[in-house]
């Protein structure tokens, strides 16, 4: 049998010495290569640009990969090192790139009466390290030697007797925690430790999520290693590791194939909130600047939103009827400017001085130019059929202007009435009259006035006027909806619904001409500056500005990540689905979580998005968040909002049930006493979750109590955790929209430790204070 668990300081400390010996070793390794890629710099500075081309580019990728290292040594990632393998002979000898054995199965005389020989011993890391014989000091986590580590179950073991997860801070090792996969087997290891999972899962949270590198678990590592062909859809209840595994899986596929993924990994994720939680995850994977996490209303250049509408006009802007109304708007803003109010106006179009002047002061219903000596002349009727004309197809109206251009030339060249029997003479004829006309101010002016080049946040801000919606809206909303809809656009800011009309609208639109590019800066073109630049910029001393940089981000990716994604909306999906045209995809969601009312529709749209391309699903089954005392209080709103939907199962338990209060006349105080229960209690983070209305009064009763208590609307704790949760008001919470019990059960799974529920007045608690809507 192995040597003894729970070990005592003795075995303890004699392993954590062999795991600093061996770190030792890889730092000394890493101290070489840095030397060898300072040589390397020093050197390619002084012979400058000699050499044939093949041996300058492999000398300069070279200095990056020596440059890589030293940066991240730089960076003294916690748990540079993390995990170790010791496994048995494989079935075949043959080893892989990387020098380790490549077999899953051990060699048949690999155990002989339950004694086993360690053939092989693998440390993982952040990042592979070879010795100068190329055999592995480290192997980088993602690498296919290291999938055992993930994999290896007490059932399925594979080679795998001793899984050790490595704690270390910088250089110096911290602690052990060992699993057992083949404890039958006699092979005298000795185990430390209660295992590595339990040891995570119980630390105290704080803003930020951590990676899970450590301990990723089999159907995680499935998912996070599975083949990037088309669309992987991977569903599971709250806390089985859906974003934790998404984050990981960009990892996997940029160290997969870091050329095709070039092209850039979009991550979609549902509120600001949730990516601030989820931003350091990649960095501290190693990967960063090929991955753009975005919340869904931040989606489109220069719109920031994180506010939401009131679930009724949520579900009108998110549906697909909205397109209707955008196609009609698009085309409408034009046909009538004239029923655009000055302020709006000024709006509607593309933010330019000398259009919008010239837009004021012109007519749009006559155009007059003088030709051959005489007054040619185009009226109301002749131009509006023009008009109607150009708008005959489904082009984006920005785009037609040359078209109407052209159409205005002809009908005034028809005016003139000029007759040539040459075609070549009545050619040139024509070609000087379209020149000196549409140079012209007066024409130009016009040309301005009579089609300006529409934004789509005028177009948005046009919508906002009830009469005019309701034109561009009949018989797809009914005028109640007309009258919700407008006055919420005529309150400030953009809303996060109204984020996927406007990324609608660019398409309807399309995009303004381009001003001329100013000259290239020659310092741009020198290679590498762009790095310097960028983080120059992160500490804020940069010199491009935001909207240049905005300019320059992409819009369409080669990956796709949508986190949450149940509560895509159908307009959001197509506004997702844009940027992602020929990417491969990876969707994670869980439908029991989903706030959208109508999810038919939303799976219709998803559908459209992701086209014909074929699915591989999985499901992730286990809870890691939650001790099963809160998982089984969630499972109770859980049947009432998805009768028969099965809730996942939790990992531990905690004996600590979930607390029942109730609120006397003072909700205020009532939260802020329970908040400070809990602080007292928990080492980390509290979160405070109401209804989305009284987000800012909950804030203030919580002022002053630090910064581990946050006040959240019940939409914002998507995705997010706290080591103690107090959840307020679940009638509340669940009578705000339809999907209201689904987002109680969301609020109810955010707690990795305690859990209060507080009654509020729409409860109605029994004597031990629980109230209606959990109970059996
Ligand atoms: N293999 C693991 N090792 C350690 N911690 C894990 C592991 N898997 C998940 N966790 C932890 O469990 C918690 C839940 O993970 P995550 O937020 O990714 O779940 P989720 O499925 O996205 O949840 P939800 O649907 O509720 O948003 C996180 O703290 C995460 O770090």
């Amino acid at each position: 049998m192995a040597a003894q668990t729970a070990a005592p300081g003795g075995v303890r400390d004699v392993e954590i010495a062999v795991e600093q010996a061996h770190l030792d070793r890889v730092y000394r390794r890493l101290e070489e290569k840095i030397h060898e890629a300072e040589f390397l710099m020093d050197d390619a500075a002084k012979r400058g640009q000699v050499g044939t081309p093949g041996a300058l580019a492999e000398r300069d990728a070279q200095v990056f990969r020596a440059g890589l290292h030293l940066n991240r040594l730089n960076a003294e990632f916690e748990d540079f090192l993390f995990g170790r393998i010791d496994l048995l002979q494989g079935k075949d000898g043959k080893r892989g790139a990387d020098g380790a054995f490549t077999s899953l199965e051990p060699a048949d005389d690999a155990v002989v009466n339950d004694a086993a020989k360690i053939a092989e011993v693998l440390h993982i890391g952040r990042i592979g390290v070879l010795d100068a014989d190329y055999a592995p000091l480290v192997i980088d986590w993602r690498a296919p030697a290291a999938a055992p580590f993930y994999r290896s179950t007490p059932v399925a073991p594979g080679r795998v007797v001793r899984r050790r997860v490595i704690r270390s801070k910088g250089r110096r090792v911290l602690g052990v925690e060992d699993d057992l996969l083949r404890p039958e087997l006699e092979t005298g290891l000795p185990v430390v430790g209660d295992g590595a999972l339990m040891a995570a899962l119980g630390q105290a949270r704080s803003h930020t999520m951590r990676d899970i590198v450590a301990s990723i678990q089999a159907e995680q590592d499935m998912v996070i290693r599975a083949p990037a062909a088309s669309v992987t859809e991977v569903t599971g209840g709250p806390g089985t590791g859906k974003t934790a595994v998404a984050l990981h899986r960009a990892a996997y596929l940029l160290y997969q194939d870091r050329r095709r993924y070039a092209g850039g990994i979009l991550v979609v994720s549902p509120t600001p909130l949730l990516v601030a939680y989820t931003e350091g995850v990649l960095p501290s994977l190693g990967e960063e600047g090929q991955v753009a996490i975005r919340a869904v209303g931040s989606l489109v250049d220069g719109a920031e939103a994180d506010t939401y509408d009131e679930p009724a006009v949520a579900r009108i802007k998110g549906s697909l009827r909205m397109l209707k109304v955008l196609r009609n708007a698009a085309r409408g803003a034009l046909e009538a400017p004239q029923a655009v109010k000055p302020q709006q106006q000024a709006a509607l179009f593309e933010d330019d001085e000398d259009e919008n002047e010239a837009e004021q002061r012109v007519s749009r219903t006559t155009l007059r130019v003088v030709a051959f000596g005489r007054r040619l002349e185009l009226g109301e009727q002749e131009l509006s059929s023009i008009r109607h004309n150009v708008l005959g197809g489904t082009a984006p109206v920005n785009l037609l202007r040359p078209r109407a251009r052209k159409l205005l030339l002809d009908a005034l060249w028809r005016k003139a009435g000029r007759r040539f029997d040459d075609q070549e003479l009545a050619a040139e004829e024509r070609q000087g009259f379209d020149e000196d006309i549409s140079t012209e101010p007066e024409f130009l002016d016009f040309l301005q006035a009579y089609w300006p080049i529409l934004t789509p946040r005028g177009v948005l801000a046009a919508l906002a006027d009830e009469k005019r919606l309701g034109r561009w809206a009949r018989r797809v909303l009914t005028p109640p909806e007309v009258r919700r809809v407008a006055r919420s656009l005529r309150r400030d800011g953009v809303t996060v619904h109204d984020v996927a009309l406007l990324d609608e609208l660019e398409t309807l639109l399309g995009p303004p001409p381009r001003p001329k590019k100013r000259d290239a800066d020659p310092l741009d073109m020198l290679t590498g500056l762009d790095e310097v630049t960028t983080s120059a910029d992160r500490m804020g001393g940069g010199r491009r500005n935001r909207a240049d940089r905005l300019d320059e981000e992409r819009t369409e990716y080669a990956h796709v990540i949508v986190d949450e994604a149940q509560d895509l909306t159908p307009m959001q999906w197509r506004m997702v689905g844009r940027r992602g045209r020929t990417a491969t995809w990876t969707i994670v969601g869980d439908p029991a979580q989903s706030s959208w009312t109508d999810p038919d529709e939303a799976a219709q749209a998803r559908e459209e998005a992701l086209g014909s391309r074929p699915r591989r699903r999985f499901t992730l089954t286990v809870n890691y968040r939650n001790p099963s005392e809160i998982a089984d209080l969630a499972a109770k709103v859980l049947q009432l909002a998805m009768p028969g939907m099965e809730s996942p199962r939790a990992v531990r338990s905690t004996g600590l049930v979930p607390r029942f209060a109730v609120a006397g006349a003072d909700l205020g105080a009532a939260v802020r006493a329970e908040a400070e229960l809990l602080l007292a209690d928990v080492d980390g983070t509290v979160g405070v979750v109401v209804a989305m209305g009284r987000r800012g009064q909950a804030r203030k009763w919580l002022a002053g109590l630090g910064e581990r208590v946050v006040a959240l609307g019940s939409l914002e704790a998507k995705g997010l955790e706290y080591d103690a949760t107090i959840v307020v008001s679940p009638a509340e919470i669940a009578d705000e929209s339809p999907a209201g019990l689904r987002v109680l059960y969301v609020a109810l799974t955010r707690a990795t430790q305690r859990l209060t529920v507080l009654s509020g007045e729409r409860d109605s608690p029994d004597e031990s204070g629980v109230p209606d809507l959990l109970r059996d």
